[in-house]
């Protein structure tokens, strides 16, 4: 990495940048007008910080950026920090945005004959099959209660697993429980509780420590001056 190349901070697309802007605009970071065009098929966008650039990539790719120091910081959810356990990523503050759960959830009547019973989703299982977006968490979840997970990975829409007979249950996110209620699902066990976190490449933050704990402190204290304006 070189010591004069831009810092590029990595956000992700999805659902929570609508979270995320408030944040990142409180920190003094405003990006160039292509950022807000819906029309724009740009990636990378300059921002009002010389040597500062933004881009937008999905949820999962922000941590991945961020870990091979392409990206030097971003936003990441701790369910995709958990899930990679990359080594190089450096997660300094949690934002207190895009809260959600990871669960398992089972059809309505599976779940309520267990419920019934007083047992927890797993008592008595010595194997599962489930549908999830998270194998490494999932796994390690079940191998902690004696269980041998064996996981059909999807991408999204694990709600349809169980209807479909691909698999009995999913680990999903869950934040309303509306998706679950709609596809007649309900939770029985969680794994993780889940906010977006900033996150730092430990090499970068090694070589250029000055900017990226400028950058961490920017975040920390429009984080702050958000929360005392109950934003
Ligand atoms: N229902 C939710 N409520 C709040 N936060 C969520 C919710 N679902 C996901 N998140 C958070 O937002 C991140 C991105 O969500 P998700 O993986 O569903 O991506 P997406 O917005 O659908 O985009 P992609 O196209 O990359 O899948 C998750 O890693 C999680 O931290
Ligand atoms: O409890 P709720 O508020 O209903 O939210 C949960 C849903 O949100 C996420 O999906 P998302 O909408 O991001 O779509 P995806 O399936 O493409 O990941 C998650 O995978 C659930 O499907």
């Amino acid at each position: 990495m070189e010591l004069t190349a831009p810092l590029v901070l990595a956000l992700p697309k999805g659902r929570i940048l609508d979270e995320v802007m408030p944040l990142v605009r409180a920190a003094g970071i405003e990006p160039e007008a292509a950022f807000d065009d819906p029309k724009s098929r740009a990636l990378k966008f300059d921002t009002n910080i010389p040597g500062l650039s933004i881009i937008r990539v999905r949820a999962f790719d922000a941590a991945t950026f961020v870990a091979f120091g392409a990206a030097h910081l971003g936003v990441v959810g701790n369910d995709v920090l958990r899930e990679f356990d990359y080594d190089d990523l450096y997660s300094p503050l949690d934002l207190g945005i895009g809260y959600c759960r990871l669960s398992v959830a089972l059809p309505n009547e599976m779940a309520q004959e267990i419920k019934a019973a007083g047992r927890t989703d797993s008592d008595g299982l010595s194997h599962v099959r489930v549908a999830t977006k998270y194998p490494n968490i999932t796994r390690q979840f079940y191998a902690e209660k004696g269980v041998q997970a064996e996981v059909v990975k999807l991408n999204g829409a694990m709600e349809l697993a169980p209807a479909l007979q691909l698999t009995p249950r999913i680990v999903d996110l869950v934040s309303t429980g509306g998706t679950l209620k709609a596809n007649g699902l309900q939770e029985v066990d969680t794994l993780m509780e889940i906010t977006s976190r900033l996150v730092v490449n430990r090499s970068a933050f090694k070589i250029r420590p000055k900017e990226l704990s400028y950058w961490t402190d920017k975040f920390r204290d429009a984080l702050a001056s958000l929360s005392s304006k109950g934003a």
